[in-house]
């Protein structure tokens, strides 16, 4: 139990009405898990409006209500708090419940548009590696040093985070990655945080359903940066054009990395195959199984973390060539007839485009590069045409498909994909709804030494459509077409 003022520093308050010394169990911002003695935040959300339910929370035992407008009839016994903005009073109370974890252990934050789940991961491994109690708050998963939950968000709502740092202090952790995502920022879910680093790996096209322009998506990225104190540090990669942008007004000491334009952090690309990179990171040289140009700015924004949070330079170089790549990253296999399928979670343009020109760097004339993709349903509708002219122009074959329709129906998310092919690709391109039938199809198409992209789902481990998860692993697929294939 706590008692609620205990959890009001750094909340903006307008009005109290009832005692402020009241002790609370817990903290919820939905009704429907709200028990006695509990605090229910009402939200005012993207489809309902969370002050409809503080009746409900009431009934199911709350006894004190934090809100942006005061119901109409108030309850005897219960306390309401008015507050300006009900997601920053959540995330300040859900800091001051768990006692401020973020303070006790070193919280670096990776934003941008691709990159962030390789970029926080490999930051993990590279931790771990050296030795160190490690936190990881990501895409695929939550890892509490050893421990491990499933991640239902990129970056959790605040009160999930605060309640994994705590753990994560409680466990002796010592550092955590966290991705920060756009929604993240912009819905108040990492505010209050202590982050002793920020990293931007890039900006390009996505969720413009969600921001509604470009300028407004980069503006909310930034946020992060502007919040971040001048004890910690912000690293940017800066062949971005975005990159500079995000260190305007931040008060941290700044940092650059880049491959193209000077930066402080440099590297250069040696070697670029299918067994990984060869990269000079500033004046030393370093091997990594890694693939592709984009893994050279991940594994360089490694190295410079590594550096910024006090590691040795050797130590560093000598543990990047031991990570193993991300699941759902560029995961490869290749079959007892030479033919390769890889899983990729490119699910914006320029992550598709990333790929695809890596793969197209790497194989030859000889091996032709089959794709299999599609576009999630309920999420930016412009991504589509933009993903169908990508893989039309830079693969050999490209079969359109499902990738989560949600709510959608699943043959006009097609369509719109459809609608970029340009007149002298469309020729390369088939569309079969079913996704387990296009990869089995993109598998019967392949010739020995052919490669086969499956890309948009990576370690998803379903299929949402109508609203239903149904199990669905594109590795775990794949990888048994392949088998059957060479019986
Ligand atoms: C669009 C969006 O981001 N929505 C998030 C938002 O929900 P919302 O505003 O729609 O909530 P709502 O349904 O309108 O409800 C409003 C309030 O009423 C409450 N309520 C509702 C019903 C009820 O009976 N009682 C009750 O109290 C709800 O709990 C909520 O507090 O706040 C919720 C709680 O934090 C999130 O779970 C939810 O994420 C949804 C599920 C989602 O799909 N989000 C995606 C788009 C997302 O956040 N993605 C980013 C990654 C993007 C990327 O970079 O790739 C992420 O960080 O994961
Ligand atoms: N630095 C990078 N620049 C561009 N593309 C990248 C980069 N790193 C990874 N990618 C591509 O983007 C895909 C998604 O990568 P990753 O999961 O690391 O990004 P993310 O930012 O976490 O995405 P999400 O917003 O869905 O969480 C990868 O599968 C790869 O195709
Ligand atoms: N974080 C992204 C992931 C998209 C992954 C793709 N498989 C899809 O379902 O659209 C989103 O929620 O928009
Ligand atoms: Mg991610």
């Amino acid at each position: 139990m706590i008692v609620l003022k205990d959890i009001l520093y750094k909340v903006t308050i307008n009005a109290v009405v009832g005692s402020t010394s009241v002790s609370i169990n817990n903290i919820h911002f939905d009704s429907r898990n709200i028990k006695k003695s509990d605090l229910f935040v009402a939200i005012k959300g993207n489809i309902v409006d969370g002050h409809k339910f503080i009746e409900v929370a009431i009934k199911n035992g709350a006894i004190a209500i934090v809100c942006e407008t005061l119901p109409d009839i108030l309850v005897d016994g219960v306390t309401y708090v008015e507050v300006d903005n009900s997601k920053s009073a959540l995330a300040f109370m859900a800091s001051n419940f768990y006692d401020a974890p973020s303070e006790n252990l070193k919280l670096v934050g990776v934003t941008g548009t691709n990159g962030k789940t390789t970029v926080a991961s490999l930051l993990y491994q590279l931790f771990k590696k050296a030795g160190y109690k490690v936190g990881l708050l990501s895409t695929v998963k939550i890892l509490i040093d050893n421990k491990a939950y499933k991640a239902t968000h990129t970056t959790p709502d605040s009160l999930t985070i605060n309640r994994c740092l705590k753990e994560m202090n409680d466990a002796g952790v010592e550092f955590c990655f966290m991705e920060v995502s756009s929604h993240g920022i912009h819905q108040n879910r990492i505010e209050g945080l202590y982050f002793e680093g920020g990293i931007f790996t890039n900006l390009s096209h996505d969720h413009l359903d969600y921001h509604n322009t470009f300028a407004e998506y980069r503006d909310v990225k930034k946020v992060f940066f502007d919040s971040l104190s001048s004890k910690a540090f912000a690293l940017v990669n800066t062949d971005d054009k975005n990159g500079l942008v995000m260190l305007q007004n931040t008060k941290a000491k700044k940092y650059t990395y880049a491959l193209k334009g000077y930066a402080d952090y440099k590297a250069q690309i040696l070697e670029n195959q299918f067994s990984g990179l060869l990269l000079k990171v500033n004046d030393s040289e370093v091997w990594t199984r890694l693939i592709g140009n984009f893994n050279a700015y991940n594994v360089l924004a490694i190295y410079a973390t590594a550096e910024l949070l006090g590691l040795e330079k050797v130590e560093i170089l000598r543990l990047i060539s031991e990570l193993e790549s991300v699941s759902g990253r560029f995961q490869y296999i290749i079959s007892d007839e030479k033919i390769t399928a890889i899983v990729d979670y490119a699910h914006t343009p320029d992550a598709l485009k990333n790929v695809l020109e890596t793969i197209n760097s790497i194989r030859t004339k000889n091996e032709a590069l089959i794709t299999v993709v599609g576009c999630g349903g309920d999420r930016d509708k412009t991504k589509r045409p933009k993903m169908g002219y990508i893989a039309s122009a830079l693969s050999t074959k490209v079969v359109f498909t499902s990738d989560n329709p949600r709510s959608e129906k699943p043959e006009a998310i097609l369509e719109d994909i459809e609608k970029g092919v340009e007149p002298q690709n469309f020729k390369k391109t088939v569309t079969i709804t079913d996704r387990k039938q296009a990869i089995k199809t993109a598998c019967q198409m392949a010739q020995p030494n052919d490669i086969i992209l499956i890309a948009g789902k990576g370690h998803e481990t379903y299929q949402e459509i109508k609203g239903e998860r149904f199990d669905f692993d594109d590795y775990k697929i794949v990888q048994e077409f392949l088998k059957q294939l060479q019986k």
